[in-house]
């Protein structure tokens, strides 16, 4: 083109000069952040399987209606299930696709919730039966548990399910308008099942909240079934974003369900109407919301990192000031401001990817002893999930956000891809509990902890966490020391119970790097930013720290200083560091985050595109501007 100069020139890699500066093997790292070799092979390869489909491209979504952008998801779902199916995939090459195609939709509940539920909460019978209809699509499934009136308490749920032992029955009913479910992803258009949870009432006694599979709609014509009234609750933030998926509200007028369709695992109604719960906890019919909270946690480092990729690469292109004698002006990323704000994003997303592996082998390992019906690690496993859930969904929605600004305006554009992350993300920090509802789980944990071990919480931590060992300890006892009940002192606890989930993710960033990690130079990076995790804590709590003279306020300027050599240190190798997540530029989706670097060529073009740009004159023009602007000039008393 015209006055094309070398750094506008396509196919240039405007950040070669970036990479070359990287002291470790990306490779390795590829390998650190998928998890293992195989785990990267699959991503990687998926990954760009979807990236070369046209079938499943998303730079048209800010433009479509709400109809067209769902028919559209309809479209891509079931374009990827003919993928999975004609490709044969396995069921891990299958939820790589999904995630890849990276929109919100009913598969997310189908897969993600509906068969997990039925996995954990039915029983072997009920498995056999319903399992590979829902492995097959053959029905398709949602989760049903909140309501119109109630969300974050479960126990509070008003749907009915009225066990009738004259026809081996239950009766679902919705007695109020407050007792509508009311989100349940994919319900509003899409699925045909649900699981609904509902008060069970056995002989005029109730029983507390249970599960239900409940037919919603024909397998013939796709119409509800008589009793059923469901429809979308209507537009939700953002544009396209997370209107992608049917949030649905559902009312039940006395539907008729057989007795096995109960999810019996956990407790059982006999056909004589006889109410039997196992000696498990009740709370395992909660299991299916542990289950999604330890992959949301997986799915913070996801977004998070996505979001700082993108940063890191326009820092580095964007220049802007401190030209010298007519030279190029600094990159912004050179900027100790730039740096203190994006590099404990970037050491967040690797801590992120970390605890989300560690919560993962923890579920597995419940999992497990719930087989052999040991229940001695279901609280923790309970603190766990609810309080790093809470901790790194908060943290990744204010970093998606903290990125777009670190793009100045350019990050408010949808081309640059955060807007919409962000609009997508954000619900994470509710949906699967409340953060502070969660938050509060976890400091009744750490209560009964205190409690039960007296001062000391935990001695099993890495010696580098003391002090953040101690700052839960003094914030609890702080609370704990004085006789107000706990309501009283929620909001303290929380603070308390944010401390104890931060120490749990550096106690665990700790424990990784004593693991073999092969590569050059790997291990020292992933030591800068475990320290730059920390010390960046630590300096932002350090009010916690110094009222608990575990530091003193030298320690804190001693921390500070470190941080900034840590940030140092970091910068040659920040693009390196984001190269290794491995995105394609399709599943980013922002020109400002693209691999090569070439910015601002894309941007122009981009705006062309956009359908206001169809025109020179703007629709409305003839009616609206040219007579305002032909008017008579009046004698205007201006
Ligand atoms: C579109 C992009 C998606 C990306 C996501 C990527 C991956 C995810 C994959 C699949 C999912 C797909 C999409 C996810 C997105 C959206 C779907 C959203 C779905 C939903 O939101 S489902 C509904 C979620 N609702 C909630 O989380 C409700 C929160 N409330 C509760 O959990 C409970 O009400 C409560 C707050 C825990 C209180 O319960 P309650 O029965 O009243 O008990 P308590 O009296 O508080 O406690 C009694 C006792 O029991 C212990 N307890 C409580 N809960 C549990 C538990 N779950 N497990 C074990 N033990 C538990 C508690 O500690 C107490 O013990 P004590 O010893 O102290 O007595
Ligand atoms: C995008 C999206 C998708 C969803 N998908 C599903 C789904 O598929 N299936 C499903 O069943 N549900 C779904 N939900 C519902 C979701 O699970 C609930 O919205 C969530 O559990 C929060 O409950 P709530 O809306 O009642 O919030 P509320 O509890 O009403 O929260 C309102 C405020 O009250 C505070 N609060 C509540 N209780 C307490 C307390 N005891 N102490 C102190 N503060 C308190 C909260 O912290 C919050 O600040 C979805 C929600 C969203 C946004």
């Amino acid at each position: 083109m015209e006055g094309v100069g070398e750094e506008e020139m396509e196919g240039v890699d405007h950040l070669a000069h970036e990479r070359n500066k990287s002291e470790f093997d990306v490779d390795a790292m590829k390998i650190v952040w998928a998890g293992s070799p195989h785990a990267f092979d699959v991503s990687d390869r998926i990954s760009k399987l979807v990236a070369s489909d046209p079938g499943f491209r998303k730079d048209n979504r800010s433009t479509l209606s709400r109809k067209e952008l769902f028919k559209n998801t309809l479209r891509k779902a079931a374009y990827a299930w003919k993928t999975i199916v004609d490709l044969r995939l396995s069921e891990e090459e299958a939820a790589k696709l999904r995630f890849y195609v990276d929109e919100p939709a009913f598969t997310d509940l189908h897969w993600g919730m509906f068969i997990p539920a039925i996995k954990g909460q039915g029983t072997e019978e009920q498995q056999q039966k319903w399992l590979p209809l829902a492995y097959k699509m053959q029905i398709i499934g949602c989760y049903a548990q909140t309501e119109l009136g109630h969300g974050s308490n479960v126990q509070g749920l008003e749907t009915t399910a009225t066990f009738d032992s004259q026809t081996d029955e239950f009766i679902i009913h919705s007695p109020t308008l407050t007792s509508s479910k009311w989100w349940p992803g994919g319900l509003g258009k899409v699925a045909t099942h649900a699981i609904a949870y509902a008060r069970l009432i056995v002989g005029g006694r109730e029983h507390g909240v249970h599960g239900f599979i409940v037919q919603l709609r024909s397998l013939e014509d796709h119409s509800p079934l008589l009793g059923i009234t469901v429809g979308d609750i209507g537009m939700k933030f953002g544009n396209g974003a997370y209107n992608t998926m049917d949030n649905g509200v559902l009312q039940f007028d006395h539907v008729r369900i057989p007795r096995n369709q109960m999810l019996m695992r956990v407790s059982q109604v006999t056909c004589e109407g006889k109410y039997k719960q196992s000696d498990v906890p009740r709370q395992l019919v909660y299991g299916t919301m542990v289950y999604v909270r330890q992959t949301i946690v997986a799915d913070a480092s996801c977004a998070l990192s996505r979001a700082v990729c993108i940063a890191t690469r326009y820092s580095a292109v964007r220049r802007q000031f401190g030209s010298q004698n007519g030279g190029p002006e600094t990159q912004v990323i050179d900027y100790k401001t730039q740096q203190s704000r994006l590099f404990p994003l970037l050491a967040s997303a690797y801590a992120f990817r970390f605890i989300g592996e560690w919560l993962k082998w923890l579920y597995a390992d419940v999992t497990q002893r719930l087989q052999a019906n040991d229940f001695s690690t279901l609280p923790e496993a309970h603190a766990c999930t609810a309080g790093l859930k809470s901790l790194t969904t908060t943290a990744t929605a204010d970093g998606i956000e903290e990125c777009r600004k670190l793009c100045g305006g350019h990050g408010y554009l949808c081309s640059s891809g955060l807007p919409e992350l962000f609009a997508v993300y954000v619900p994470a920090c509710t949906y699967e509990g409340d953060n502070t509802v969660l938050l509060l789980q976890v400091a009744r944990f750490l209560m009964k902890t205190v409690s039960q071990l007296g001062s000391r919480l935990s001695s099993k931590k890495p010696v580098g966490t003391i002090a953040y060992m101690t700052r839960v300890e003094h914030l609890m006892q702080c609370r704990c020391g004085v006789q107000r009940g706990f309501a009283e002192l929620s909001a303290d606890l929380v603070e308390a119970a944010v401390a104890h989930c931060q120490l749990i993710v550096v106690s665990k960033f700790i424990e990784k790097l004593q693991q073999e990690i092969p590569g050059k130079g790997v291990k020292q990076q992933l030591e800068v930013l475990c320290n730059i995790y920390a010390l960046f804590l630590l300096h932002k709590h350090q009010g916690d720290f110094l009222s608990t003279g575990c530091i003193t306020p030298k320690h804190a300027a001693l921390a500070n200083d470190e941080l900034r050599s840590l940030y140092s240190q970091v910068r040659p190798n920040a693009i390196a560091l984001v190269d290794a997540f491995n995105y394609t530029d399709h599943y980013l989706g922002s020109i400002l985050g693209c691999y090569d670097g070439n910015v601002y060529p894309k941007l122009y073009e981009a705006a062309w595109k956009d359908p206001l740009n169809e025109s020179v004159v703007p629709d409305g023009y003839h009616l609206y501007i040219r007579p305002l602007l032909k008017q008579e000039i009046r004698t205007a008393r201006l």
